[in-house]
């Protein structure tokens, strides 16, 4: 834990400072080190050309990034928005200069990076922290990593704690805090180095949901008061509601096969922004149309996001991946659906649920990977397998869910590969193997547990966690036999 706050924290404190002309409210904030002009708005700050980045995997390089073309210009929020995996914390970490690209060019006001980039600050989601220093000492650090001389730091520090509403907690521990508190804390930290841009990676993402709307509201608040010592935003965030309420322009990262800009929205929507308003509702259905990957042109798709072009009988457990979806989530939404006459809009689905609507994509795809229901035009119907899982009692529902899942590849491949095990089990590392060639080690994890959750309640095979083995069920095996 410790650890994992010293890494994030020396990533947020790299870069050698460079400042912004003061505002009124930062005028004694300067540090030492050099200073560049205030650039007027519209002025390109971050601009990448052909980015690739590919991380070592154990079966050679890996792709997450590929071609990505992107400028960020002063005065304006970029939210940069994607599922899991997508690539959307890589291309932050690249835009602050914090991962080198492998091709391609990362500049920052019009020069390449060649390491940390001087002109960002980074919010984490995780907060990083030191919990063995104030409230005060922590923001200061940001300007202690930066060669501010003490003086100079405790007046910056105080400033940037009044700016985000910490004043009265500078003697505070991170332990004496809420999150939202602390998360000022990470807030402050990066605004008293008066970053050109300021990057968030997901920063309201462990917050409860009042604490985040209220801090997301006060953040945009300075924003657009001229009070922030920013001049850009760049926003990582998997929550299409948040990017719609933030940002003035909303790059969509998809992850098939690999993450590239799949489309750039401009919001245009004046602020603050009414969530209840036509153009809101709007912004939010078209974004969500590109986010799982709908072709826009055609209404009913047979399947969204990362499984949509795939044709059922073309599905492998490489080109299909199993979305992270347990069996009681997925139960759960067959049955709410059900009571809806079978069919219901998913925004008002998600909102019944108090959700955001990318939180139940993963329970949607898997309803659509199991046949028990399609979507069409923001709409989940279920069909006549899923209204059938819907109304079964335990033992048919687990007859219907087995015949169901043996259509998911990942499920399939360990089933059958345990039938033709003459003793009917097999080792997790078997599998793993074979997915490490298409992915990641942590979306190999993922998916495995899926697989273990779909076949265990399936009754198809059961997984023994201590030699981490995969063991046909035994009315499977006896079934097997007969075969
Ligand atoms: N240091 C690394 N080494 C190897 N692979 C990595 C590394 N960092 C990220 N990845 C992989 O790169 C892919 C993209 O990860 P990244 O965190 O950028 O995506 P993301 O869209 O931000 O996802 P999430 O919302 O889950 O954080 C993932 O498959 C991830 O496992």
């Amino acid at each position: 834990m410790i650890l994992s706050t010293l890494r994030n924290l020396r990533t947020a404190l790299t870069p050698t400072a460079v400042m912004t002309p003061t505002t009124a409210t930062t005028a004694t904030t300067a540090t030492a080190t050099a200073r560049v002009p205030r650039a007027a708005d519209g002025d390109v700050l971050l601009e990448t050309a052909g980015l690739t980045k590919s991380y070592a995997g154990a079966d050679g390089e890996l792709p997450v990034l590929s071609g990505i073309d992107l400028q960020v210009r002063a005065g304006e929020v970029v939210a940069l928005l994607g599922k899991s995996g997508s690539g959307k914390s890589t291309l932050l970490r690249c835009l602050a200069g914090l991962v080198p690209a492998s091709s391609g060019t990362v500049t920052y006001r019009g020069e390449p990076l060649t390491g940390a980039n001087p002109g960002t600050a980074m919010v984490f989601q995780t907060f990083a922290l030191l919990p063995w220093l104030t409230v005060q000492q922590n923001v200061e650090l940001g300007l202690e990593a930066r060669g501010v001389p003490a003086d100079r730091r405790a007046d910056a520090a105080v400033q940037a704690i009044d700016l985000i509403g910490l004043d009265g907690f500078e003697s505070a521990y991170p332990k004496e805090l809420s999150g939202g508190m602390r998360q000022r804390v990470g807030f402050a930290r990066a605004l008293v180095v008066e970053p050109d841009v300021l990057m968030m990676d997901e920063p309201f993402s462990a917050l409860d949901v009042l604490t985040a709307e209220n801090l997301r509201g006060e953040l945009m608040e300075l924003w657009e008061s001229g009070q922030f010592p920013t001049r850009a935003i760049v926003l990582v965030t998997h929550n299409i509601e948040e990017a719609v309420l933030m940002a003035d322009r909303i790059v969509v990262l998809g992850s098939r096969p690999y993450g590239t800009i799949r489309e750039t929205f401009e919001v245009g929507l004046d602020r603050p922004r009414d969530r209840n308003s036509p153009a809101f509702a709007d912004l939010i259905d078209r974004v969500y149309r590109v986010m799982t990957g709908r072709p826009k042109e055609l209404p009913h798709p047979s399947l969204p996001g990362r499984t949509e072009a795939v044709e059922p009988d073309k599905r492998t457990p490489a080109n299909t991946p199993l979305p992270r979806a347990g069996v009681d989530g997925l139960s759960g939404l067959a049955e709410m659906v059900a009571h809806r006459d079978g069919r219901c809009d998913l925004a008002d689905l998600a909102d019944d649920l108090g959700l955001a609507i990318d939180d139940v994509l993963p329970l949607v795809d898997a309803l659509e990977l199991l046949g028990f229901a399609r979507v069409g035009d923001n709409e989940l119907q279920l069909t006549e397998r899923g209204t059938a899982y819907a109304g079964a009692d335990v033992q048919r529902s687990k007859t219907i869910f087995a015949e169901a899942a043996m259509e998911a590849p990942l499920v399939r491949l360990i089933t059958t590969s345990l039938r033709q095990n003459p003793d009917g089990t097999l080792r997790a590392g078997f599998f793993r193997d074979l997915l490490a060639h298409h992915f990641t080690s942590e979306q190999v994890t993922r998916q495995l547990e899926t697989a273990t959750d779909w076949g265990r309640y399936a009754e198809l095979y059961a997984y023994d966690a201590g030699p981490q083995e995969y063991q046909l069920d035994h009315d499977q095996a006896t079934g097997a036999a007969d075969v």
